[in-house]
Order: structure tokens, then sequence, then C-alpha cells
């Protein structure tokens, strides 16, 4: 069992935003950083399997806003690593919507629709009072489309709601591209690159002193002099500060809890953020029975029942010769499968195959099935804030608790559900960080030390306007209790 041995910082996570905030931190000669990974290994939610004879990305799977008006950092890397992907272009499932009987959906009618779906989503959100360009879609209600332009319609809207965090304007402006990674070694090779300086020695051994894995957080013991962490397996860490970089369905869960409390309003705004299921289902066949022709890399199946094994993906673009095809489903039939074996979820999707291509195609040979929502050290696939233009959600989110640091993809105002957001988020975090580190160095310099705690004991609760008369007080050094007060309170209470 370890002692507790104080670091400066402990970061709690090791996926993307855990990996860039601890190279940030370590880049800017913090070296004594750790950090605590609850699984066997670093990621989290960029994660490959072998299936099937290849590399599949059970998470992230796609380079997204590739060509934008912002360079995506994570596009750089892949290009320094030089890592296989492909150009993928998933707006053309529209024009590939099968119906239950096997028949492809006129292009006309494909065409048509998208526009209609496109303007009655931006119509959605105008009504609501949104800049259309700068919000993501919101759901649609549940409806029960009958005509073939309706079912269309119905699913152009259900595939933009699969990929809720993507703005209207990704759709328009043709001029971002999305690339999937087809490499072996996995999208998690980039956070392997990102981390080998710092987390690994020459022989590509793990640094024991930096990295811990299996290690769950359960408990966050926070004061205005430091923060001592708990993991499952009953060990204690010590640090000066933390930077947590877990989920936002982790935080939403009871899995860490926190003394003493995180304040209302940090509790509301991380119940506030949606999170969103999003589950590829992989298949592996003897050989191809579907179309690979160009164009064709995606395909939609129109079923009554919404998102039922809606939209599906062959492989062949990225591993050619596989033979194995990728079912997404989102949400309620995420959870729904998630909860079923996978023979039962194999007999769906083969009837579902079969509505489409006929009874005679051959059954698959494997099949294999994440379960994000149920993984404690998930639950979920990425936040989804349902309307971004409440930034104040977002920085609720985001905002330090004395010395608490939070982080993650959750965290990102542009990015959020995305590699990239979860990066830059790191970087964010730890730059914040650092600039809280170097203020505390000039304050201790200075002779600034202030005894809130006796001051509390006295007054038995500090009101705002008391904080405020207080000179040289620091976020840090409030006791969570006066957070109560609210946000306003506190930047107030920044002199
Ligand atoms: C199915 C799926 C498809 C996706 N597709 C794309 C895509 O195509 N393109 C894209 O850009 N993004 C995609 N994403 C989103 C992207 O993967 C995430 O936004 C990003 O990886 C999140 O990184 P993060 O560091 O914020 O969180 P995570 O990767 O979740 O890292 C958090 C880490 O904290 C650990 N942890 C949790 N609880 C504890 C605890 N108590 N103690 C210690 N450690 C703990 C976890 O094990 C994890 O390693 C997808 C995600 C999923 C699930």
């Amino acid at each position: 069992m370890d002692s507790p041995s104080r670091s400066s910082v402990i970061v709690i996570g090791a996926g993307v935003s855990g990996l860039s905030a601890a190279k940030v931190l370590v880049d800017n000669g913090i070296d004594d950083v750790v950090i605590l990974e609850a699984s066997d290994r670093i990621g989290g939610r960029v994660c490959k399997e072998n299936f099937g004879g290849v590399s599949v990305e059970l998470g992230a799977g796609w380079i997204v806003g590739v060509g934008g008006k912002e360079p995506n950092p994570v596009w750089e890397l892949a290009l320094k690593s030089s890592l296989r992907t492909c150009f993928s272009d998933y707006s053309n499932a529209r024009y590939n919507i099968y119906d239950r009987s096997g028949k492809i959906f006129p292009s006309g009618v494909a065409a048509d629709s998208y526009k209609k779906a496109v303007d009655s989503a931006i119509q959605k959100l105008r009504n609501q009072g949104v800049d259309a360009d700068d919000v993501s879609i919101v759901s649609e209600p549940p409806c029960t489309p009958k005509t073939p332009m309706e079912l269309a319609i119905d699913f152009i809207l259900h595939d933009f709601e699969m990929a809720e965090v993507e703005p209207i304007s990704t759709y328009l402006d043709f001029g971002e591209r999305e690339f999937l990674v087809a490499d072996e070694r996995g999208y998690e090779y980039l956070l392997y690159k990102m981390a080998e300086d710092f987390l690994f020695t020459s022989e590509g051994k793990i640094l024991d002193s930096r990295l811990k894995l299996n290690k769950v957080v359960r408990e966050i013991q926070h004061s205005r002099t430091g923060v001592t962490v708990t993991t499952e397996d009953g060990c204690i860490y010590e640090a000066n500060y933390v930077v947590l970089s877990v989920s936002i369905g982790v935080l939403q869960s009871d899995l860490i809890s926190f003394t003493p409390p995180l304040p209302r309003w940090k509790t509301e705004a991380i119940e506030k953020c949606d999170v969103m299921v999003y589950t590829k289902i992989f298949l592996k066949f003897p050989y191809k029975f579907w179309p690979c022709a160009p164009g064709k890399e995606f395909f939609i199946y129109a079923h009554e029942r919404r998102g039922y094994y809606t939209f599906w993906q062959n492989m062949e673009n990225a591993y050619p010769g596989s033979n194995i095809l990728v079912v997404t489903i989102t949400n309620g039939e995420s959870k729904r499968i998630e909860a079923q074996s996978d023979e039962e979820t194999l007999k769906e999707s083969m009837e579902v195959l079969r509505d489409m291509f006929g009874p005679d195609i051959p059954d698959a040979i494997d099949i294999l099935v994440p379960r994000w929502w149920s993984n404690r050290f998930q639950r979920g696939s990425y936040s989804n804030y349902p309307i971004i233009s409440d930034c104040q959600v977002v920085q609720n989110i985001k905002e330090p608790i004395g010395r608490i640091y939070f982080t993650g993809e959750h965290t990102s105002e542009r990015f959020n559900g995305y590699v990239h957001g979860g990066y830059l988020a790191g970087i964010d975090t730890s730059n914040a960080l650092l600039e809280e580190m170097r203020k505390d160095k000039e304050r201790k310099s200075d002779g600034q030390s202030f005894l809130l705690e006796p001051l509390l004991a006295l007054t038995g609760s500090l009101t705002l306007t008391q904080t405020e008369s207080v000179s040289g007080l620091h976020k840090c050094d409030l006791p969570t209790q006066l957070y109560l007060n609210g946000k306003l309170g506190i930047q107030e209470a920044i002199l």
C-alpha cells in the first residue's frame, strides 16, 4: 500500500484531457505530478480493440473539424505521428436510406428531405431565439413518420441528433472535413506519443512514480491547505492541488465523494449537462454482401422505431477486406442493448440486415458491443449541452473549487464532446492552475497569509460583504462553505 507522500498536483484520469493537463504541468517544471487512473490503461474514451483481425475504435473514431477556421491540434498530432486516416463523409448516408423492404429511397427524395431536415432544425432553434450557427441541434420530439419523405426527414434529423455536439454549420460548411482513424496502432497511439516523454522510460516502461493505474479515486478531501485523495484500495495521496478529468457522467454518479461537499451551484451545473450514449456495434462477416461503391460507405435503415439499428458503416474504406460492418445506436437504444446479451443483439442486427439485403446473406461470425453507459468509469459517451449558448453552465462546471481544478471534454466551451475538446481543455486547465501557483508563490513571498478558518470559527459564517473587505484573500483560501453564497460572491471575493 502506498503511504501518503505529498506531490504538487494529482491528476485524476488518464484520458486525453488528463494527459494533456499533466504534460503542460511537467513541461512547466512541475516534476512531481502524479496521475491516478481507475482502469488498467491510459486513453479513456480513446480506446481500440482487436476485432476480426483489425484494430477497431470502440470510442472516438474520427478526427473532426479538419480544415475549418481553427486548426484542430489533434489533427496536427496525427500528421506528426503519421497516423493512418481516411477521408470519411457520412453525409453521403442520406442518399443510401433503405426502407424495411430493402428499397433505397430515390436520391431526389433524399436531397429534398436533407434540405427540409436542415431547415426544420434551424427553424426550431430560431423559434427558441438561438443563433443557429452557434449551437448544437436539439432533439426533435418523438414523432411517427409515415410517408417515405417523412421517414427520410426523420432519419436525417436523427443523424444530426446522433452527433448532437455538431453545430449545424458543420453540415452546411463543407470547408470542415472529418477523417476516420484507420491505423492498427489505434487513435490512442497519439496519446502514447503525447505522453512518451513524461510517462514512459526510454524502454517504453511506465514511470511508476508518475502514473498509477488501477487506482479508483473514491474520495477527495480538500481544505485551504491541500487535498487528500483516497482510492478504492485504501491508498491515500496528498497534494497541493488536484486536476479532476473524469467524465461528466462520472461527476453525475456517486463514484467520487467530496469533503466538504461541492457547492450547490456546482452540482446543479453538473446535473444540467446531458450525457450522450453513443454505441458502435461491430459485426464480422465471412464475406461482403453490402454495396461497396464510392459513396456507399454509410447507409441508413429506416424503421418506424426511431433509432433502431439506424446508422451503418462498412469498414472497407478503413480496412479493405476486413468484412466488418458497424452499426451505431444512441441513448435509449444504447442503454437497452447494453442491458441485453450480445446474442440477442446479434439476432436483432441480422434481422435488420436481412430486411435490407434479403434472406440469403450470411450470419455474422463475431460481434463486439462496447458498453460505455454501464462502465462506472465513464457513464456515457460524451457531454451534450443542449444549447451551447448558455455558456454559464460550462463555466460553472469548469470553475475550480478551492484546490480542485476541473477539466475534460465537458469543460471545453468550443469543442465539448470531442477529442480535441478534451486535449485543449487539459491545456487550459493546467495553464490556469500554473497561474494560480505562481500567484500563490507571490502571495507567500509577500508575506500575505490569511487565517480564515479561525475567523470563520469566530463568526460562525462569513457573509459576502465580510469576504469582500478582506484583503489578500484568494479563492484557494476559501473553505467550500463560502461557495454556497454563489459564484458571483466568489468572484467578488477574489481580490
Ligand atoms: C463511442 C464514442 C465515440 C466517440 N467518437 C468521437 C469521434 O469520432 N471524434 C471525437 O473527437 N470524439 C469522439 N468521442 C468523444 C471523445 O472520445 C471524448 O470527448 C474524449 O476522449 C474525452 O476525453 P477526456 O479526457 O475528457 O475523458 P476520458 O477519456 O473519459 O478520461 C477520463 C479518465 O478518467 C478515468 N476515471 C474515471 N473515474 C475515475 C476515478 N474515480 N478515479 C480515477 N480515474 C477515473 C477514466 O478511466 C478515464 O481514463 C467519442 C466517444 C465515444 C465514447
